[in-house]
């Protein structure tokens, strides 16, 4: 399986591809669920820690609900991110953190060990590699800030 981060430049936002539908029904909601929640508690022990409301559980907790909520919508799954939160506008709703490439790549880095569980676990491999290049790619759309 090929996990590889692509390098990023900012204000370079390459046309993305969602993740293959296939991905979103086999991982199904309540794995890709976890999968997210796993993300988001790696990132509390990580270098991007101070970006997000460790220090809040509430906040934190919302925080990881609302990026599962809009992966698993950008995954061809039930549009709750939509019915939540309201239009996408992530360029926008980054715009408040000082997110550099260095920060993305942590960010990904973060994600490699949990899509090398559900290979082990039986997902697909071209299904998990839809999945992270659209985060590989779509990433780069939020860094807006020099390293
Ligand atoms: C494919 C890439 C990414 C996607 C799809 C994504 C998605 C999201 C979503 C859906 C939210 C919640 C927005 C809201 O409900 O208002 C969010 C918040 C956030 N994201 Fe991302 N994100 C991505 C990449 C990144 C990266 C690379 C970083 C930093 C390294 C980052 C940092 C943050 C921060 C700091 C928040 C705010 C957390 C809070 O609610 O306090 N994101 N992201």
């Amino acid at each position: 399986m090929n996990l590889q981060i692509t390098d990023g430049e900012i204000d370079i936002r390459p046309s993305v591809a969602k993740p293959y539908p296939g991905f979103f029904h086999e991982v199904g909601e309540e794995r890709f669920r976890k999968l997210v929640f796993d993300h988001y508690e790696s990132i509390k022990t990580s270098d991007i820690a101070f970006l997000f409301p460790v220090f809040d559980d509430d906040d934190f907790a919302e925080a990881q609900k609302h990026a599962a909520d809009f992966l698993i919508e950008i995954s061809g799954g039930p549009d709750y991110f939509i019915q939540t939160r309201g239009e996408h506008q992530m360029v926008g709703r980054h715009a408040p953190f000082r997110i550099d490439e260095k920060a993305r790549k942590t960010w990904l880095e973060l994600y490699i060990p949990l899509l090398e569980a559900l290979e082990t676990e039986g997902i697909s491999p071209e299904y998990i590699e839809s999945f992270w290049n659209y985060l590989d790619l779509f990433s780069m759309w939020v860094v807006n800030t020099k390293s």
